[in-house]
């Protein structure tokens, strides 16, 4: 059993860091941490752990609580994917919205509140963790389009992102009256007539089991949608894994210099270092086809007429790049792995 008087004493002083304890954005995640020198070691079964080369503490959770910790300003930084802060803003607008209309909030107060948004600011997309959160039916099935989803069930882990869809979708359906805007989303006695059933995992059996209609719920292969006997008809959000900050962070410098730190591994993972020999009178026309991040490193070789290059070349490019730099009379082409960079 931890003992939380003294995780809370070694906490002090240091920026919290929110990272996925488990899942699709675990390894990833874990794999900027190493690649930012961020240093730590984590007991069994601790979901805390300290940095120790900088005064920074991990913080594991699930990817869908991560934007409330930061949004509430409990944790400074975390990783978790957009479609997770989609869903707590859309979450808190809900709750906004309810006190409302239970008279506990002014309309101006909830416009205001609405203004400050979750409390989670994006600092930067982090390149991995692509995928649709999608509306999803039986492929054989009678439901062709989204209307054709109003009242019926619906099975989600996305409750309140598919609550604001299937609320925009019955105001357009609906010619006659504009119940979701007099009742609370998702509240209960609400108007919204089709029916948002919660699901925790394995969505996609809903439909096959008899206890939804549709289903939302995120595809990136497709590959379990189809399997399901699924097919899409819309997309709710296209998501993929970002680096969020609370409003507020402890230590705005250090929130600054891991952000640089990961931008830095992000720059390096997706580019490839191109070097190759080539004549100074074909420099120009090399140069157009790969122009680097900036601009080539050109230097004189030790052969009249001739220079080395070095330049940076997004790595799912640099195929039909070698391919063009040969053609025009390139040598000695060279690909290189980048460790790390900074701009
Ligand atoms: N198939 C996928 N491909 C890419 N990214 C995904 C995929 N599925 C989920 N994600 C991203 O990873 C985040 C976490 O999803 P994941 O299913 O790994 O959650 P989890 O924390 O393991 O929870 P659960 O127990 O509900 O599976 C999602 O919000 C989404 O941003
Ligand atoms: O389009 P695909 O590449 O097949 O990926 C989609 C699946 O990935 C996610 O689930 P995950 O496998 O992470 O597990 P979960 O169902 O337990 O959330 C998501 O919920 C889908 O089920």
């Amino acid at each position: 059993m931890a003992n939380f008087d003294s995780i809370d004493a070694s906490l002090e002083g240091r920026l919290l860091f929110a990272v996925p304890k488990k899942g699709r954005l675990n390894q990833a995640a874990l794999n900027l941490l190493e690649g930012a020198d961020i240093q730590f070691r984590r007991e069994n079964r601790l979901d805390i752990a300290l940095v120790k080369n900088l005064p920074i503490a991990l913080i594991f959770l699930p990817a869908a609580d991560i934007p409330t910790f930061v949004g509430e300003g409990q944790v400074d930084l975390g990783i978790t994917g957009w479609d997770q802060v989609q869903e707590h803003d859309a979450g808190v607008r809900a709750l906004y919205k309810a006190r409302r209309f239970s008279g506990e909030i002014t309309p101006e107060e909830e416009v205001a509140q609405n203004g400050k948004g979750s409390g989670c600011e994006t600092v930067m997309d982090l390149g991995f963790g692509g995928c649709k959160l999608q509306v999803q039916v039986p492929q054989n099935g009678i439901y062709k389009s989204p209307k054709d989803l109003v009242g019926k069930n619906i099975g989600t882990s996305f409750v309140h992102l598919a609550q604001k869809y299937f609320a925009s979708l019955e105001l357009e359906v609906d010619t006659t009256a504009t119940q979701t805007d007099k009742a609370p989303v998702g509240f209960a006695g609400g108007k919204l007539r089709t029916k948002i059933v919660e699901l925790s995992g394995s969505v996609e059996a809903a439909c096959a089991l008899g206890v939804a209609d549709g289903i939302v719920d995120l595809v990136e292969s497709g590959e379990t949608m189809k399997a399901a006997g699924l097919k899409p008809i819309d997309t709710v959000v296209e998501s993929s894994a970002i680096l969020i900050k609370s409003r507020n962070p402890s230590n705005p410098e250090l929130v600054e210099l891991i952000a640089q730190r990961i931008r830095g591994v992000i720059t390096a993972q997706k580019y490839v270092l191109c070097q190759y020999n080539i004549q100074r009178s074909t420099l120009a026309e090399a140069s157009k086809i790969a122009p680097g991040k900036r601009a080539p490193t050109v230097t004189t070789l030790d052969e009249e007429g001739w220079v080395a290059v070095s330049v940076m070349v997004e790595k799912k490019r640099i195929a039909p790049i070698m391919d063009e730099l040969s053609k025009i009379g390139a040598h000695d082409i060279l690909v290189l792995d980048i460790k790390n960079s900074r701009d």
